[in-house]
């Protein structure tokens, strides 16, 4: 293609004796020299090794141990081996997790709890009453709403709303201490908390949208787990349906099918495995 070109533009316009066109290279020549910059290094490298060898020569493998072949190999690269650790270590991940009312994002945590270490469950402050089972500082620091409302005041939490009349925030207190320790945390938030963190933590978060099979499953789960009123249940209903749509705004989405909450928090454990996994780290700063 190059010698046609070469050829018919040569043949065609005589007075241009083309000076900036190169001669096509003859098979002598491709056979003399190596063409591209990765056959050259190669070919470099290569002699620099034979040289090298000369100088240090490398014991037979069969015959040398382990050791020999090491400090032979070493001597000839006029290097030692470094045992550091070739990747730095992981930066501190925060996890969002979050979902509609009843979808079984506490329960998809109390899994990851028991699966994992080195995560930290952040508890969030609640101005609502306790459920049965229950127990303040594990499932939520619950407050009254004066004392929630204190807490605003001094800037204390990360974000807060105020979720089916009652309030919920996460101490920030407790983030900065965990991720100093180099702890993961994990923030279990309802869908407006998400989105209000988004614009707080951008990409420096991942974040995780539950959801359940379908709408059908989502509401039998609800009425199963008899905590709200026929009130409650009907707001919480209509509400998730409106949620779903906001499955776009986050990283992941995870579906926790009726009887396979094993499998729904195996999955959200392999995500934070390929989180941590990242070349280029995420890097939150509370
Ligand atoms: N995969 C599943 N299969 C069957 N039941 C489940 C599954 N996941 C959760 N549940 C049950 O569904 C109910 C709701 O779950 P959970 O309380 O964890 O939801 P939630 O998302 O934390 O709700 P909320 O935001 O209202 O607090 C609970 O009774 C829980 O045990």
């Amino acid at each position: 293609m190059y010698r046609r070109l070469y050829t018919s533009l040569s043949h065609t316009t005589p007075f241009l004796s083309l000076p900036f066109l190169p001669k096509p290279p003859t098979l002598l020549s491709l056979l003399a020299k190596p063409q591209n910059l990765s056959t050259r290094l190669l070919f470099t490298s290569a002699a620099k090794m034979a040289d090298a060898q000369k100088s240090h020569p490398i014991p037979a493998l069969e015959k040398a141990s382990k050791s020999e072949l090491l400090r032979a190999l070493e001597s000839s690269l006029r290097t030692t081996f470094s045992s550091d650790s070739i990747c730095p270590s992981p930066n501190p991940l925060i996890i969002v997790i979050s979902g509609p009312s009843g979808v079984g994002k506490d329960a998809v945590i109390r899994k990851l709890r028991e699966a994992r270490e080195n995560l930290h469950f952040v508890v969030t402050a609640t101005s609502r009453g306790m459920r049965p089972g229950e127990v303040d500082g594990k499932d939520y620091f619950f407050v009254s709403k004066e004392e929630f409302l204190s807490m605003v005041e001094k800037n204390e939490l990360l974000e807060y709303a105020l979720v089916y009349g009652e309030y919920k925030g996460i101490p920030k207190k407790q983030i900065r201490e965990y991720m100093a320790k180099g702890y993961d945390i994990v923030l279990r938030v309802d869908i407006q908390g998400a989105q209000t963190l988004r614009k707080i933590l951008k990409d420096s978060a991942v974040f995780l949208f539950l959801v359940a099979e379908s709408e059908l499953a989502l509401v039998e789960r609800l009425i199963e787990r008899k905590t709200e009123s026929k009130e409650e249940l009907l707001v919480r209903v209509a509400t998730a349906r409106e949620e779903v749509r906001h499955v776009k705004n986050f990283d992941y989405v995870v579906v926790n099918a009726q009887g396979k909450l094993d499998d729904a928090a195996r999955l959200v454990g392999s995500i934070i495995d390929a989180e941590k996994a990242r070349v280029r780290q995420r890097s939150a700063v509370i």
